[in-house]
């Protein structure tokens, strides 16, 4: 089934505080690529592309010494202080630049680099004609505990209708604006693109993504991810 075009945002100010690095995570090198070329590597591939734009931070000195820096598909703007905010810099600076509002935006963490490309197809196509837009994400498999703030368990909660919200998350560029832009103004809390589109009364679908396809957060992230890319291979 043919894919849609898309424009790619990719929110890579942060300072991976929780990975206790010598610089931010998606900086790090993995097999003789950083967490970004990595994760920058399944769209640059990718023939519906229209273009990317990165949101770093402004002491960002990483990104220029990186061989993508020269590629003409990717621009760069200045992040925000949380990650929604960066977000949205992004998304003003497509729409400065000529997208339409019904362009398909996807939007992924730049700490996600083993996104596989059949996963990246099964979104765009099984969105492409979506009213709303949606994004990747794994079905619970564990057993979910509800817990106080002492550590005792309250109940268990019905793993049945739970799932773990991934990226992409794609949203028609428009829609996406309008609402993260709404979100942010009512101080509601937005940890993902689909979190702005609830609060606006939407209902995202979810396409069924592999669970390999990790956010690299802690330090032990890092051995998971080098055993996923040897298997990989
Ligand atoms: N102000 C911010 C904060 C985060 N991000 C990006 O959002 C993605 C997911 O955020 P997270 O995993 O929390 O990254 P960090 O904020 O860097 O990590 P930490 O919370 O440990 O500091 C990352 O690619 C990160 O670079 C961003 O663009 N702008
Ligand atoms: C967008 C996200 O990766 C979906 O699971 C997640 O919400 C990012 O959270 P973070 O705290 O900004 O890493």
């Amino acid at each position: 089934m043919s894919t849609p075009s898309f424009w790619l945002v990719i929110p890579a100010a942060g300072i991976g505080s929780r990975m206790q690095a010598a610089c931010p995570k998606q900086y790090l090198k993995v097999a003789d690529k950083t967490i970004l070329e990595l994760t920058l590597n399944c769209f640059l591939q990718h023939p519906g592309l229209r273009g990317a734009v990165l949101a770093l931070a402004a002491h960002d000195h990483w990104w220029p010494q990186l061989s993508c820096a020269d590629n003409p598909l990717i621009s760069t703007v200045e992040g925000g202080a949380e990650r929604a905010n960066s977000v949205l810099n992004a998304l003003m600076a497509l729409s400065a630049n000529g997208a339409d509002k019904d362009d398909w935006v996807l939007v992924h963490d730049a700490a996600r680099p083993l996104l596989e490309r059949p996963d990246l197809d099964r979104l765009l196509s099984t969105l492409a004609q979506d009213p709303v837009g949606g994004l990747l994400a794994v079905p619970a498999r564990d057993t979910l505990k509800q817990v106080t703030a002492d550590g005792h368990v309250v109940t268990s909660i019905d793993r049945s209708v739970i799932w773990h919200a991934l990226t992409p998350q794609m949203f028609r560029l428009g829609l996406l604006q309008e609402n993260l832009t709404a979100t942010l103004a009512a101080g509601a809390a937005v940890t993902d693109e689909s979190s702005a589109l609830e609060w606006g009364g939407y209902a995202p679908r979810v396409v069924e993504g592999s669970a390999n396809n990790i956010k690299i957060t802690r330090p032990e992230d890092l051995q998971l991810l080098q055993t996923l890319l040897v298997s990989a291979t």
